[in-house]
């Protein structure tokens, strides 16, 4: 059975971060592939990670489990075909749940070794309450507390609290008995740009029994509108600035890499709850683009 770990996690958390900064560098040497679930028709992160990883399948738009489940098994297959990987790490898009994605990997032959959900320290105490959040939370048993540069002691602590609150109340149940499925706490981690100790990876125990759960397939994102502008030009940065400004002005999540006139590169715009971060992209010849989401709520 190839051996995998799903990452999991709110909108612009830092799943791709950590995807970058800690499995990198704690499975150096070994077959890494990794599957990512993308948001819109066209990804960023699988272009970031491609960078990184020779092994990199995007799969664009929904949820793995359901109109995507063959595409996943074909991307699954490829993978193993090609590059006979030794683990496998399976990035869900941040409005997804990961259940399901559990629920495929296993019945396409892979072994659940631990579901990380990352949080986003800095802005968790806005997104709790949304139900694929505490989904999200209730469905791991690695929490990874993220952007704690951005946090005080306090506020951590805050949030620390609260997250293993929401892990409480949601953690998943054997839908018959009502037991929980995990058989012990979450172990808990605290990271700034998702570096994590090796630890984190080892010694987690396969989840062998969530097949016995039925799927309830109650799961919806239509409660969030997601856009993709392609920019057909070259553009100037401060133009890019203007187009950002009147875009952020309703959505939560921004990015996408975008071609301008000073830069050698493309570049990779990321912005989430008010944040911008703008960095290099030195490996990408396809179109300029933007992929927006709004709450809708
Ligand atoms: N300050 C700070 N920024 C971070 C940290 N981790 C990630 N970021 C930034 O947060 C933004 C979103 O990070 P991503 O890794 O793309 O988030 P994601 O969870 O993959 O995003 P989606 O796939 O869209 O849900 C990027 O601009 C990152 O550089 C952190 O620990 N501290």
């Amino acid at each position: 059975m190839l051996p995998s770990f799903v990452v999991t996690g709110f909108l612009g958390s830092g799943k791709t971060t950590f995807l970058i900064n800690s499995v990198r560098r704690h499975f150096e040497g070994r077959r890494v592939a990794i599957v990512v679930n993308e948001l819109g028709e066209v990804g960023v992160d699988g272009k970031i990670l491609q960078g990184i990883y020779s092994d990199v399948m995007e799969i664009a738009e929904g949820c793995i489990c359901c109109s995507l489940h063959a595409e996943f098994q074909k991307a699954l297959s490829e993978i193993k075909e090609k590059f006979n990987p030794e683990i496998l790490f399976v990035e869900t898009s941040g409005a997804a749940e990961p259940f399901p994605v559990m629920l495929s990997l296993q019945s396409l032959g892979c072994s659940v070794e631990g579901v990380a959900c990352i949080v986003d320290s800095k802005n968790f105490l806005e997104y709790k309450d949304d139900p694929v959040a505490k989904h999200q939370i209730g469905s791991s048993n690695i929490l990874i507390l993220n952007k704690i540069d951005l946090v005080s002691q306090d506020q951590l602590k805050q949030v620390e609290d609260e997250v293993l609150n929401v892990w409480r109340q949601n953690q998943l149940r054997n839908y018959f008995t009502g037991e929980p499925l995990f058989r012990s706490p979450p172990r808990i981690y605290r990271a700034s740009h998702g570096v994590v100790p090796k630890e984190v990876f080892e010694g987690v125990y396969p989840l062998e029994e969530l097949t016995a759960i039925p799927h309830h397939h109650d799961h919806d994102h239509s409660h969030q509108r997601k856009d993709i502008v392609y920019i057909e030009e070259e553009i100037d940065y401060e133009k890019l600035m203007e187009i950002l400004e009147d875009l952020t002005k309703k959505a939560i999540r921004v990015k996408g890499i975008v071609r301008v006139k000073d830069s050698p590169y493309p570049l990779i715009v990321n912005y989430s709850f008010g944040l911008l971060d703008i960095s290099e992209l030195n490996h990408y010849s396809g179109p300029s683009f933007l992929i927006t989401i709004n709450s809708g709520t």
